[in-house]
C-alpha cells in the first residue's frame, strides 16, 4: 500500500493504527422516516394492519413498520450513515446487542462501511435476489428490507457451520428467505439465469477489517490476496451464470489491495463482457483506481471506502450489468492473478458463446418427495392451527413442505430446489412435538401481525422475563397468543392457560438479564 499510495500511505497508516473502528446498526423493524408523526409519545401507536398496508401492498410480512422508538434505543443512535436508510453510527462501547430489542430482531448491528454493499445492490420489491456468500447475514437482512417482502430472496452460504448462523439471524429478523448450503458452481447449474440481481460479498483477505478484527490481522499472509483473488474469480464465473440477461451483479470485499478489488473487476469486464455501472459518491467514498488494474477507465466507477478518508472500515464495491449474451472462457483458466504492479491483461480470449436465453427456466410444482400418511396428518393439523391463529393467510401456506418434523413455507414455485442442500425453503411455520403441532418461533418473528387472532403486547419487563424463559403471570385468552413488545415488535409465542401465559420461547435462545 505504501508503494501504491505514496504520500497518502501515512494517513492510512495513522487511521489504521490510532483511530478506533466504527460501529453501526440498521433499524430493521422500526423506521425513522415517519418518526415525526409520533413526536407526541402520548399519541396512539398506529394500527398495525394499516401500517402494514401502507408499506406493503399484497404481501403478508411486516419487516419494517413505523413505530415509536423506545427512548433507550433512540438515545444510543448517533448520526445517520448517509448511504443507508435507517443506518446509524453507535458508540464503540454500545450495549445494544444485549437488549430485548436486539433479540427481537428490531435492528442488526453492522459496521457502517459494510452497509454500502446492500445500498449498491438497490434491490427493488418484486425482484429475484441471490446473496451468494451470505453468512452471517448482514447484507441479506438489508436486502430483505429493500424487497419489502415482495419477490424472491435466496441466501446461500458454502460453509456448513456458518450457514446455521445465517439461518438463525434470518429467523431473528423475520426474513422469509430460502437458505441454501451450496457451492456457487452447483447453484449455477441448478438456477441458470434465474436472478435479477446476484450479490457476491466475497471471501477476502480482510485488510479493511484490520483495526476492528484481531483475527483478520493474525490470518493475513503475503500470499492471501493472490489466493483470495483466484477464489473470487471462480465465484464470479459461477455468479455470472446465475444472473438473467440484462440483470445485475454486485461484487464487494472488505480488503484494500487492488489484486482482489480493481483487478478482479477489470478481469470480470474482460472475461464476461460485464458492464460496470456508476455508483454514488457518498461522503468519504472514492473512485476505484484504473491504473491499479488494466487502465480501463470504467474501473473508476467502482467505489472504495478507505478508513482514512471516510467514517468506516475499508471496503470495495463494484456494480455490473450483465450483457444479453455472454461469452465464457472454455478453459478452467481463471486467468493469471496480477502482481500489485499492474501489467497488461492478455486480450486474446478463446470464446465459448452460450446462448443464455435458449435455456430458459425450469418450471416445476411442489415436490411430492417425502409425502406420507404421517405428513398428511400433519398438514390437517396445520390447517386447524392456521384457523386458530389467523384471520387470513398466504395461499402458499396451504402447501407446506415437511421435513424432519418441521413444516416450512414452500419455495417459490419456479425455484427448483431438488437435489440441493436446503436448510429452509422459506419461513419455518410449525413443528411437531410428539403428536401435537405448535407454531414455530420463526413464524412469530416473520408473521404480519395484522392477520393474528390473539395478540398480547408485553411491557419491556415482561419481555425480559419471557426471553429468560419465565412464565408470565397475567390472564390472557386461552391457546396460542402472539407476544410482542415496543409497539408490535415480535418476541415469540405464549400459550394462554387460566391465569398465566406459558413460555414457548426456544430454549436455545433464552438469555437472562437482557436490557430494556
Ligand atoms: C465476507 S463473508 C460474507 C459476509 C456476509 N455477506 C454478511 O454481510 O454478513 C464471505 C463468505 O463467503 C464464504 N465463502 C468462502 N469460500 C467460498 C467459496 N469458495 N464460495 C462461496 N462462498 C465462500 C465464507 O464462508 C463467508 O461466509
Amino acid at each position: 500500500m505504501e508503494y501504491l499510495l505514496g504520500d497518502e500511505w501515512r494517513s492510512l497508516r495513522t487511521a489504521m493504527e490510532t483511530k478506533p473502528a466504527l460501529r453501526g446498526l440498521r433499524l430493521h423493524r422500526w423506521t425513522i422516516e415517519d418518526d415525526s408523526q409520533f413526536a407526541n409519545p402520548a399519541a396512539n401507536l398506529p394500527d398495525v394492519p394499516a401500517v402494514v398496508n401502507h408499506l406493503r401492498s399484497d404481501d403478508l410480512y411486516a419487516i419494517a413498520h413505523p413505530a415509536l422508538l423506545p427512548h433507550f434505543i433512540k438515545e444510543q443512535l448517533g448520526k445517520p450513515v448517509p448511504w443507508m436508510d435507517d443506518g446509524f453510527y453507535i458508540d464503540v462501547d454500545s450495549n445494544l446487542g444485549k437488549t430485548i430489542y436486539h433479540d427481537a430482531g428490531a435492528f442488526y448491528i453492522q459496521e457502517p462501511s459494510a452497509m454500502a454493499v446492500a445500498s449498491a445492490v438497490q434491490a427493488r420489491p418484486g425482484e429475484r435476489v441471490l446473496d451468494l456468500c451470505a453468512a452471517p447475514g448482514g447484507k441479506t437482512t438489508a436486502l430483505a428490507r429493500s424487497l419489502r417482502g415482495q419477490g424472491v430472496l435466496v441466501a446461500n452460504e458454502i460453509h456448513p457451520v456458518r450457514v446455521t448462523i445465517l439461518a438463525q439471524n434470518l429467523e431473528r429478523l423475520g426474513v422469509p428467505a430460502v437458505v441454501v448450503n451450496e457451492s456457487p458452481e452447483r447453484l449455477a447449474h441448478a438456477w441458470p439465469e434465474y436472478f435479477d440481481v446476484v450479490l457476491v460479498d466475497a471471501p477476502c483477505s480482510g485488510e479493511g477489517m484490520f483495526r476492528k478484527d484481531d483475527t483478520a490481522r493474525a490470518e493475513w499472509t503475503p500470499d492471501a490476496p493472490k489466493v483470495c483473488a483466484l477464489r473470487q474469480r471462480d465465484i464470479l464465473r459461477n455468479a455470472v451464470q446465475l444472473v438473467r440477461p440484462g440483470g445485475r451483479l454486485v461484487y464487494s470485499t472488505c480488503t484494500l489491495n487492488p489484486i482482489e478489488n480493481e483487478q478482479v473487476a477489470a478481469w470480470a469486464v474482460q472475461e464476461f463482457g460485464l458492464i460496470l455501472q456508476p455508483l454514488p459518491d457518498w461522503p468519504g467514498w472514492s473512485s476505484g483506481r484504473p491504473e491499479w488494474a488494466d487502465d480501463n477507465p470504467d474501473v473508476a466507477l467502482t467505489r472504495r471506502l478507505w478508513p482514512h478518508l471516510g467514517e468506516g472500515e475499508g471496503h470495495f464495491v463494484a456494480a455490473f450489468r450483465v450483457p444479453n449474451q455472454i461469452e465464457l472462457n472454455p478453459s478452467t483458466g481463471l486467468g493469471a492473478v496480477q502482481d500489485v504492479k499492474p501489467s497488461n491483461f492478455d486480450g486474446g480470449r478463446r470464446a465459448l458463446v452460450m446462448d443464455r436465453r435458449a435455456r430458459g427456466n425450469r418450471e416445476n410444482g411442489p415436490s411430492k418427495k417425502g409425502r406420507s400418511a404421517g405428513n398428511d396428518q400433519a398438514v390437517t393439523m396445520w390447517y386447524g392451527l392456521m384457523d386458530d391463529l389467523f384471520t387470513d393467510h398466504p395461499a402458499a401456506w396451504n402447501t407446506p413442505v415437511i421435513r424432519k418434523g418441521l413444516l416450512f413455507e414452500p419455495a417459490p414455485p419456479d425455484l427448483d430446489t431438488t437435489g440441493l442442500k436446503v436448510l429452509r425453503t422459506g419461513v419455518c411455520l410449525a413443528e411437531l412435538i410428539g403428536q401435537r403441532l405448535g407454531p414455530h418461533h420463526s413464524l412469530a418473528m416473520a408473521v404480519n401481525p395484522g392477520i393474528l387472532r390473539k395478540r398480547v403486547e408485553l411491557s419491556a419487563d415482561e419481555a425480559t422475563a419471557y426471553m429468560a424463559g419465565n412464565t408470565l403471570d397475567r390472564p390472557t385468552e386461552s391457546g396460542w397468543n402472539w407476544l410482542s413488545t415496543a409497539g408490535s415488535i415480535p418476541v415469540g409465542w405464549g400459550k394462554g392457560v387460566p391465569g398465566r401465559v406459558n413460555n414457548a420461547y426456544p430454549r436455545g435462545l433464552r438469555r437472562s438479564g437482557l436490557l430494556t
